[in-house]
């Protein structure tokens, strides 16, 4: 081995270490980073005794994806691996096509390995693609979040993922190919200064000059990550003490909350909008501080599918109406991302919003403790126009509704989530 293929291998063995898998996918798009990634996993596969499955992931965007997914199927043949192409026939036109492929490509990473019973699924992140990730969140004026740039492990729609070699450097890879004498194949969007990651990488061949290297980079994303990690349990710790959660409403003592560090307060205050909003991401920073703002003014507002509401001990979180108005889903699934409805098998039934029609048809909705702003954007059971069933309004004998991983759900969202 030479010595960067020894740096590399010792690197990825002492990151895979700490919690071997027993089954470990890995996702390669046939880039040299994954190609160097499979080499090696193989190697230590081999000697550990376990198992890869290999993916690549055909976005359907690009001809050549076909070829580039038979190239990765050819190279885990040969290296006596199971590989798959999950297809992402999705993108409905809206939106950002590179943010919906990479969600896509999480979700189809994360659903074969939950039916295939991988332990985790590897990615071939870099350390330069770590200081790539610091110095995009440097201009976005992120805070110690953004700076933390990629997590080594995280957990995702039911899937471990990791990225053992984000210590290692992308030369280091291509030098440990070129060694091997495996090719692999150039993603031309890398030349491409239409992207911004491809801009931040000519940046920082400039940054180079002033020390300000890869190393050093990924160093501070490692410093925030630790920071992170720190005031994510401040968070969680506190969050305990001033909030409750009422059905699906996060409700936050308006004292104990205004008595708290402001950093700590808007940490709640965030992970309430999201797991209220179910949105992928919060809402932008100053967003966020004009919200918090508002609420110590006493104003309620709207905000990332939320609505924020003032009563005189409590700010609740509840989700807002016109959010779900089009919300559609069968009986026995998910509503919302969180609510699941449970009561007699009705034929021809859907559930939907409870809105202001529905509403008004609770005629004893007040005994429910909720307020109207609340219950509205709640689960209900309809058949056309005629509604079976509420059941956070009390109406419709025998149905009821429970929240995904319960209110505990809630309070997970704000445990660190591992560096
Ligand atoms: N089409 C694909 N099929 C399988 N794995 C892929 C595919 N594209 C990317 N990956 C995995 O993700 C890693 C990172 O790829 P890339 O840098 O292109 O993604 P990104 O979109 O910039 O980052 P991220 O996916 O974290 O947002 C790759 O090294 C590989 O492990």
């Amino acid at each position: 081995m030479t010595a960067d293929a020894e740096t590399a291998f010792e690197k990825l063995t002492g990151f895979l270490a700490t919690s071997p898998p027993g089954r470990l996918g890995v996702a390669v798009s046939g880039g040299g980073d994954s190609v160097a990634l499979l080499l090696l996993l193989s190697d230590w596969a081999r000697a550990d005794g376990t198992e890869l499955a290999i993916a690549t992931v055909d976005h359907g965007l690009r001809p050549e994806a076909a070829q580039e997914a038979d190239f990765v199927a050819g190279l885990a043949a040969r290296l006596g691996h199971d590989h798959v192409t999950l297809r992402w026939e999705g993108w409905d036109g809206t939106g950002n096509l590179q943010d919906s492929a990479r969600r896509a490509r999480y979700g189809l990473l994360a659903s074969w390995a939950r039916e295939a019973q991988l332990d985790a699924v590897a990615l071939a992140h870099t350390r330069d693609d770590q200081a790539e990730t610091v110095v995009m969140q440097l201009r976005r004026a992120a805070g110690v979040d953004g700076l933390a740039a990629m997590p080594a492990r995280w957990w995702q729609e039911g899937c471990g993922f990791i990225r053992p070699l984000l210590g290692v450097g992308r030369d280091e890879l291509r030098n440990y190919l070129r060694d091997r004498g495996q090719a692999w194949i150039e993603d031309p969007s890398n030349a491409d200064r239409g992207f911004e990651r491809v801009r931040t990488r000519d940046a920082l061949a400039v940054l180079d000059g002033l020390g300000i290297t890869a190393k050093v980079l990924a160093q501070v994303a490692a410093h925030m990550a630790k920071a992170r990690e720190a005031l994510d349990w401040h968070a969680y710790l506190e969050a305990r003490v001033v909030t409750r959660v009422d059905r699906g409403d996060v409700v936050i003592d308006r004292k104990g909350w205004r008595a708290l560090n402001d950093e700590i307060a808007r940490r709640i205050i965030r992970a309430a909008l999201l797991w209220v909003g179910r949105a992928p991401y919060p809402p932008r920073r100053a967003k966020q501080e004009q919200l918090i703002e508002a609420v110590k003014q006493g104003t309620t507002v709207t905000l990332a599918g939320c609505l924020v509401r003032i009563e005189p001990e409590a700010i609740r979180i509840c989700r807002e109406a016109a959010a779900v108005t089009e919300l559609r889903a069968p009986l026995g699934e998910l509503w919302d991302g969180r609510w699941r409805v449970i009561g007699p098998v009705e034929e021809g039934a859907e559930l939907r919003a409870l809105g202001e029609d529905g509403l008004r048809q609770c005629l004893d909705w007040r005994e429910s403790g909720l307020p109207s702003s609340s219950l509205v954007a709640t689960p209900a059971v309809w058949r056309g126009g005629i509604l079976l069933a509420a059941p956070l309004a009390g109406f419709g004998p025998g149905w009821k509704a429970e929240l995904e991983g319960g209110a505990e759900g809630f309070f997970a969202t704000i445990l660190p989530r591992g560096n």
